[in-house]
């Protein structure tokens, strides 16, 4: 699926389907890939990240993903970027090398978040290692230091990168540091595709230049949000505003009641009825309190 396209628009960040009993479950995916092309007008996904727990599951289970996710979405999507990122090299390697050969369109990864790197040279290091796994495809670093504590500045890491990354390709910046975020469009608009990961901040990202985004919301609210890029495309700063007032009203609704990875599920079932399954442990089910408000409020947004 190696995609002549640059990166840009969308990207869903991909939930993980799970049976009731907590296995994951591939027979959803050609339906979840119709659901976003169609109802949400997202052709790009993102998967085994943060939403599609990726670091919950096991190395095969993450094989298996990727290439259902390949398969059903050839000819459907324009891109099927595959997270390979774990905590030991050995694991993340073989992922990019079987991401590559299933004919994925890229891979990213995070750092390691248990022994860290420390600074920009051994992150780089331990990111060349994964990369040169895939030589063919595109490499994407996920920088999410909520998630990892990994915090060392992207604009730092990606000066001179390609030189030592030759697949490099740019960035999934999950931070609101919008100054380093900043800093790397001014550096490297040109060279690399700069992916915004906050979706509730996703204007201001684009008001800085921002290639494209990935998130968790654009799987249920991805018409909304297309709405909102178009909007900004004409310059029509109003309407943009609107839209993403729209969506912010939704999430910051949900972030009251407490929301992450399992809620998202939740709300992602409800609304493509794609049944999405519970979280696997230590994340546990949305509550029935959480759902019936969450739904509440997107059917009153969405009227
Ligand atoms: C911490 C987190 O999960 N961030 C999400 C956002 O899409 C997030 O869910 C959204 O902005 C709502 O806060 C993405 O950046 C994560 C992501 O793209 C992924 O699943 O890999």
């Amino acid at each position: 699926m190696a995609s002549p396209k640059r990166l840009q628009g969308l990207t869903a960040a991909t939930i993980t389907p799970m049976t009731p009993d907590g296995e994951i479950n591939l027979s959803v995916i050609g339906q979840y890939v119709d659901y976003l092309v169609k109802e949400q007008g997202v052709k790009n996904v993102f998967v085994n990240g943060t939403t599609g727990e990726g670091l919950a599951l096991s190395t095969q289970e993450r094989k298996q993903l990727a290439e259902e996710w390949v398969t059903k979405g050839k000819n459907k999507l324009d891109h099927v970027i595959i997270h390979v990122g774990a905590l030991n090299l050995p694991e993340a390697k073989e992922m990019a090398k079987h991401a590559a050969v299933i004919g994925a369109s890229g891979i990213a990864a995070i750092a390691p978040f248990f022994f860290k790197p420390t600074n920009k040279d051994t992150l780089v290091a331990f990111l060349r290692e994964i990369a040169s796994e895939a030589p063919g495809i595109p490499f994407y670093y996920y920088h999410i230091p909520s998630l990892t504590g990994v915090k060392i500045r992207v604009e730092e890491l990606l000066d001179g990168i390609k030189e030592q990354i030759p697949t490099f390709q740019g960035v999934k910046f999950s931070d609101t540091d919008l100054l380093d975020f900043a800093q790397c469009v001014k550096n490297n608009k040109e060279r690399f595709v700069l992916l915004y990961g906050v979706d509730e901040h996703l204007l201001s990202a684009l008001a800085m230049g921002a290639s494209g985004a990935v998130g968790s919301t654009y799987n249920y609210l991805g018409k909304k949000y297309n709405l909102m890029l178009e909007a900004f495309a004409k310059q029509d700063l109003v309407l943009a505003q609107q839209h993403q007032f729209c969506t912010g009203e939704f999430l910051s609704f949900v972030f009251k009641l407490g929301f992450g990875v399992a809620q998202t599920k939740a709300v992602m079932s409800f609304t493509s009825r794609i049944p999405m399954g519970p979280p696997r442990l230590p994340l546990l089910s949305a509550s029935m309190d959480f759902i019936e408000k969450a739904k509440a409020k997107m059917d009153s947004l969405m009227e």
